[in-house]
């Protein structure tokens, strides 16, 4: 058996898969060195456009890059997935409104984490990039359940983050790696909540906390939270498409981050199943009736998928705990908390019709 990494790409024709594909490509996320085989999934009718970012790849003579497969079946897409990158999904159509949009996507998941169940690796690490990121890899975690840890399923707000991270930085006048332990909170929508409540900047040399070197806390408890929150929607009015290559730089950063670690003392903001903390819903395991054919007698269910701050060690995340809440933060963390509720509720009752 081959000793690359197996990568799968879903929706690998869209606009964030064009860009992502060369960034795992060239070693942003595994290394310049480490051998990988890339998979690029989408639909039967993106053939064609599958076909010519395989090409591409081919002409990027990379040595790391050991084998590009082109595919539209699901069983040669997620057979032995080592990570998966899922940026597949239904785009929203004119007069869609969001809820057949979360329905049509939460079924995607649905049959997606069966599908990582039947033929990836029980180790696979999952990604959801897709909208709504949060609920979809919750459902995806659910119907993988009886093979794959809740644990290895992730959505992202990496970017959320990362766009926090710019803005104080624009605000401090100093570079994006001066800034740390920004974080985002809830759901990748407009109810999460930026915090730069626990964020430093080094400025000259000195580590300061972020409210201190912005010089203004009218700023982070207003115009940075919407300016973060609302930056996709403005991205959307501006280019007529959402977000592609910063999205695809976060999706990188984040995969890259859960292999590789968090420095001491630094935390990142990355959507996990609740573990309780904070008082967001966590996961249960229960004997009793299945709720798949698959699952026999256990009954498992994943914490919501939250956007939490988090460090990581060995390839494992931990939600950090106890930092304190003042009630300005507990409110907007309820808030998001009830969005990801009714999202959850809804897309569980469209996974069973
Ligand atoms: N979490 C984030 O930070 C973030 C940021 C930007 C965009 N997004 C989301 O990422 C997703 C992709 O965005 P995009 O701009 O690349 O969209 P896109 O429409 O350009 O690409 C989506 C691709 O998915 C494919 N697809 C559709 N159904 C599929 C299925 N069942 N299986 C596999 N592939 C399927 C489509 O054919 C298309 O090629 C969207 O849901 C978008 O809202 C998330
Ligand atoms: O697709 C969207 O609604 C926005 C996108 O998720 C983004 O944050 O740029």
């Amino acid at each position: 058996m081959s000793t690359a990494l197996r990568v799968l790409i879903t929706g690998a024709a869209g606009q964030i898969g064009y860009s992502l594909v060369l960034q795992i490509a060239k070693g942003d996320v595994f290394g310049r060195d480490t051998p990988i085989e890339l998979v690029l999934f989408d639909i039967p009718l993106m053939t064609n456009a599958l076909e010519s970012i395989q090409m591409e790849l081919i002409d990027c003579a990379l040595s790391n890059l050991i084998g590009v497969e082109a595919v539209t079946s699901e069983k040669e897409a997620f057979t032995n997935v080592d990570f998966a990158f899922l940026a597949g999904s239904m785009p929203r159509k004119e007069g869609m409104e969001r809820n057949d949009l979360l329905a049509a996507n939460v079924r995607i998941f649905k049959s997606q984490g069966k599908d990582l169940a039947e033929f990836a690796k029980p180790t696979t690490k999952v990604l959801v990039v897709s909208n709504p990121a949060n609920t979809n890899a919750f459902i995806c975690a659910k119907y993988a359940a009886r093979k794959i840890p809740a644990r290895n399923f992730s959505a992202l707000t990496r970017l959320d983050h990362n766009r926090a991270v710019a803005q104080i930085a624009l605000k401090a006048g100093v570079t994006a790696d001066k800034v740390k332990n920004v974080i985002v909170w809830g759901n990748h929508s407009n109810t999460q909540f930026p915090d730069a409540s626990h964020a430093t900047v080094t400025k000259n040399g000195v580590e300061h906390k972020a409210p201190f070197a912005v010089g203004d806390s009218n700023w982070i408890e207003n115009e940075f939270i919407t300016t973060v929150r609302d930056r996709g929607g403005v991205i959307i009015e501006k280019r007529k498409a959402c977000s592609a290559f910063s999205a695809a730089k976060a999706a990188c950063d984040h995969m890259y981050d859960w292999i590789t670690g968090t420095p001491l003392g630094s935390f990142i903001s990355m959507s996990v199943p609740s573990d309780g903390s904070y008082g967001v819903p966590e996961g249960k395991i229960e004997k009793g009736m299945s709720w798949t054919s698959f699952s026999g007698l256990v009954f498992s269910f994943p914490g919501l998928v939250f956007s939490f701050p988090v460090t990581i060690s060995d390839g494992e995340w931990t939600i950090v705990k106890g930092l304190e809440l003042n009630e300005f933060a507990k409110e907007k963390i309820a808030l998001t908390i009830e969005e990801l509720l009714n999202e959850r509720d809804e897309a569980l009752g469209a996974c069973e019709e």
